[in-house]
């Protein structure tokens, strides 16, 4: 075993967090008429992706956003870039994207690594592997997501380290992730060559405290302590069509 081993991945959807900002001014200066056609195309659009999360092709997930970085999130779960790419370009033609920005957005691929595996097995063919690649995402209260990525120090470079030593830091991470079962579920966006950091982390919770508490009770375990790097953080609430009518009603 070489000291570098690559390690094996294994990749699921693609996925794309499309960030928003609401112009409220233009918003607000805008005709009944005019908002009520741009929440019109914005629901049949969303339809869509209902029927497409019914028929197992994909997930999507909206959120409103805290905070002064974005105050929406569409999350969208699909087999491929091209599709990805359509739902970005259909949604920037409604009349409803005139009346925001884009703040930010990520782009990855839904990511197991291969760090705790069953020697032997085709992970693909296991049914619960293919949950973890193909989720259906929960439509819990609050939603957290962050970029990160793993040091390339010369004294703490985690691509430096041999198998077995980032074996045994990911087996501490996911036993501190077990604790968290059905408080906290993560979405590991794989996004090396995709998009600016390693890694896009999605958690979905009931309770935005969990957020605090596994972010932090990670920070003290070793593979992050001493090689986690991280982006902003964004954190909302979850929405439904009528929450997000309320939220645009002004
Ligand atoms: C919600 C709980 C939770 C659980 C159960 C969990 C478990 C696991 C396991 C078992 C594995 C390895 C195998 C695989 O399944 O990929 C991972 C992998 C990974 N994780 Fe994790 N993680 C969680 C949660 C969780 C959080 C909160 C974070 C952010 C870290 C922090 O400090 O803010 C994170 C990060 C990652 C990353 C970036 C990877 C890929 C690392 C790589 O080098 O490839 N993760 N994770």
């Amino acid at each position: 075993m070489s000291a570098n081993e690559a390690l094996l991945t294994l990749e699921g959807w693609y996925t794309y967090h499309n960030f928003r900002t609401i112009n409220w001014e233009k918003w607000r200066a805008a005709s009944e008429q005019e908002r009520k056609a741009a929440l019109d195309e914005l629901h049949s659009l969303i339809r869509t992706w209902e029927a497409n999360e019914e028929q197992k092709e994909g997930s999507t997930a909206v959120y409103s956003i805290l905070g002064h970085k974005a105050d929406l999130v569409f999350m969208f779960l699909r087999p491929t870039l091209q599709e990805l790419d359509a739902i970005k370009t259909a949604f920037n033609k409604t009349r409803f994207a005139a009346f925001t920005e884009a703040p930010y957005s990520y782009v990855s691929v839904v990511e197991l690594s291969n760090y705790v595996n069953n020697p032997g097995e085709d992970p693909k063919a296991n049914p619960h592997v293919r949950d973890r690649l193909y989720p259906i995402l929960p439509k819990w209260e609050h939603i957290c997501f962050y970029p990160m990525n793993k040091k390339r120090d010369l004294q703490d470079n985690w691509y430096m380290l041999t198998m077995q030593e980032r074996q045994e830091m990911m087996r501490s991470h996911g036993l501190i992730g077990r604790k968290y079962a059905g408080k906290v579920k993560q979405i590991i966006g794989g996004s090396v060559g995709f998009d600016d950091w390693e890694w896009g982390v999605t958690l979905f919770a009931n309770d935005p405290l969990e957020f605090k508490h596994i972010v932090y009770e990670m920070r003290f375990d070793e593979v992050s302590a001493r090689f986690g790097e991280f982006g902003n953080f964004l954190v909302g609430n979850v929405l439904n069509s009528e929450s997000l009518e309320s939220l645009l009603e002004v």
